[in-house]
């Protein structure tokens, strides 16, 4: 027997053993990267974390918290620590902080995995973000240690995280309400048709709350509680439930703490004008639509989700307004990192979606 082939024959699953080793080490993650909350997606693994985007930070600029840890710091620092949001309206505004957070959240989820590293490493992005912002994004992915980065614009992720089939040729319509921008897309054959990014959320939404109960009750919240009113008793139309809220905060006149019983009707109030331009920025894309798409969204209708999507009746707002069938997507907060995790999966089938 030639030796030579006797030794391939026996070498090979040794090797395929070793790289199938190797390869193990190696893992795939998306990354949703939210202006209010970060999520990531472990290929084989599914979500893995889910937390808010903050970063607490000491004086020399050191992570002391990131997630969870630092947003139960915000607003409760004192000069040693500073809390730092790193994305404002959906991009990122502070690149090195930004790379930080990404780093110390990746390795949140890779400590679990001995020393696996990450290969490719799928982010999301807002619509219309510039080349230049694009390529720095990539670099803070590839500072925060991926091999390879792919980027995806996150109503496309969306659509896919809702069980749409983007390539089709057929008109669907995304509008996602997050924490910095509202993101509206229509998509057909795996790509944006029409695009549109307003800078209004529920980050907006909370400082609306913010000024209202200033302005009309004398009272200054924090914003954290503005989120937990938005969420208790906030609607966006009247004609459902409606609630009351004992809210704490200062007395701008005696400068002492008060409690206040907030409405269902002030949340509305003080929200009026960001719901409002979500609903002109939806009418406005859907002047801008080719009539064919225009006729499958007809049928269809529009599919809300991020965040926002969660504010009782906007979907029914939104849809008594434009008279169009609304649907809200199946827990909208994790619709696009659930998208990106079926495309990180099937790389191949969207590989016109991907940067
Ligand atoms: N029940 C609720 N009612 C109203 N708003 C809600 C509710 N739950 C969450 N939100 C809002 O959803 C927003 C976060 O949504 P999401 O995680 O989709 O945003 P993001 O992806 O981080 O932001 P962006 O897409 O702008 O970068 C927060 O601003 C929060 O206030």
């Amino acid at each position: 027997m030639n030796t030579e082939t006797a030794t391939k024959t026996t070498d090979k699953p040794r090797s395929k053993a070793k790289k199938g080793f190797f390869n193990s080490l190696n893992s795939d993650l998306a990354i949703d990267l939210g202006t209010a909350n970060t999520l990531i997606y472990l290929r084989d693994q599914g979500i893995v974390l889910n937390e808010p985007s903050i970063v607490a930070l000491d004086p020399n600029g050191k992570i002391i918290a990131v997630g969870i840890e630092a947003q139960m710091m915000h607003e409760k620092t004192h000069k040693n620590i500073r809390t730092v949001r790193p994305l404002k309206g959906g991009v990122i505004a502070d690149f090195d902080i930004a790379e930080k957070m990404m780093r110390e959240m990746i390795r949140k989820v890779m400590k679990k995995r001995w020393f696996a590293t990450v290969k490719k490493m799928l982010v999301t992005v807002p619509n219309g973000i510039t080349a230049v912002e694009r390529m720095a994004v990539r670099d803070s992915a590839e500072n925060a240690g991926a091999k390879e980065v792919f980027l995806i614009e996150e109503t496309i992720a969306a659509a896919v995280g809702m069980g749409l089939n983007v390539n089709e040729p057929m008109g669907n319509m995304v509008v996602d309400i997050g924490g910095g921008t509202t993101e509206i897309a229509i998509i057909s054959l795996s790509g944006i048709v029409h695009a549109q990014s307003v800078r209004i959320g529920g980050e907006k939404m909370n400082e609306e709350i913010v000024n209202f109960i200033r302005r009309k009750h004398n009272l200054l919240i924090g914003e954290r509680t503005a989120e937990k009113i938005k969420h208790e008793i906030g609607s966006a139309i009247p004609g459902g439930e409606e609630k009351e809220m004992i809210t704490k905060g200062r007395n701008l006149v005696s400068g002492v703490p008060k409690t206040l019983t907030v409405t269902s009707e002030d949340v509305r109030e003080a929200i009026h004008e960001s719901v409002n331009a979500c609903l002109d920025a939806i009418t406005k894309s859907l002047e801008n639509t080719p009539p064919e798409l225009g006729a499958d969204i007809l049928d269809r209708g529009i599919m809300l989700t991020g965040g926002g999507a969660l504010l009782r009746d906007l979907d029914r707002m939104i849809s008594e307004a434009i008279e169009l069938p609304v649907h809200v997507a199946e827990d909208p907060l994790t619709t696009v990192v659930r998208g990106t995790g079926i495309i990180l999966e099937n790389h191949e089938e969207y590989q016109n979606s991907l940067f």
